[in-house]
């Protein structure tokens, strides 16, 4: 299979919804990338529903989530941790994703630890212990175990701040996906008003910092 390079990939089309917490993973990375001119994004309606219609989920993502992103010759990567590898990955300098076995490791680690136990852990508790996406979509809720995972993400919130109290990123010294991840679920935290505990005073120094960068405040998450 040919080695893909930037400039095979120049229309690559990311369905998207702007002010979601995993799109906005995305986002980051591909501004981090500078990737912004070579993506199209495809406006797909969670709330109509739209990513849970058969032909949204037998032609783009069997999940039925988004973000999905499609590149020029009709592959579709979902998944934000394996859509940030490809981007980071794509102009042969990754800076997202590790340079090192060890960092790749790291980097892999607490990405999964960030939506294990926050981001996947607030969107089960914004699913099942809120309205969610409302009843057109929220076919089945369980809000005993969307209170939960809201518990889950409070303690994962508490970790953070501990990790964040020894180094100053979410996998060692350098900003990474890892971050971008840990980003995601205090977006979601916004929307499900789930507020980051006063104590934990590492992440919310951390938080701040993330906000300033240029990646981070431009998406619509962040609009003011
Ligand atoms: N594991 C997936 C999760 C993606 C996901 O849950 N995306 C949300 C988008 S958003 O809520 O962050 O905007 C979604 O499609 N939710 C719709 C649903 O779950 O019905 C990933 O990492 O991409």
């Amino acid at each position: 299979m040919a080695t893909r390079t930037a400039s095979n990939d120049s229309n690559m089309t990311v369905y998207d919804f702007p002010v979601g917490p995993y799109p906005t993973r995305v986002r980051i990375a591909i501004a981090e990338k500078n990737l912004q001119s070579k993506i199209h994004y495809e406006f797909v309606d969670l709330y109509k529903g739209e990513h849970k219609k058969t032909e949204f989920i037998e032609q783009k993502n069997f999940s039925g989530t988004l973000p999905v992103l499609e590149l020029a010759d009709g592959t579709l990567i979902a998944e934000c941790t394996a859509i940030t590898q490809y981007l980071d990955t794509l102009d042969g300098a990754p800076i997202l994703t590790g340079t090192t076995p060890l960092e790749q490791g790291v980097i892999h680690m607490m990405t999964k630890r960030a939506e294990i136990e926050l981001l996947d852990a607030i969107s089960v508790y914004f699913h099942h212990g809120t309205p969610g996406l409302g009843p057109l979509v929220e076919v089945y809720q369980n809000q005993e175990w969307g209170f939960r995972q809201r518990d889950k993400a409070i303690r994962g919130m508490h970790y953070f701040d501990k990790v964040l109290q020894q180094q100053s990123y979410i996998a060692g010294e350098k900003f990474s996906m890892a971050d971008i991840a840990v980003i995601g679920g205090l977006v979601f935290a916004a929307i499900v008003k789930l507020e980051v505990p006063p104590e934990c005073k590492a992440l919310l120094s951390w938080y701040e910092r993330m906000k300033m960068r240029d990646s981070v405040a431009q998406q619509p998450a962040f609009a003011k």
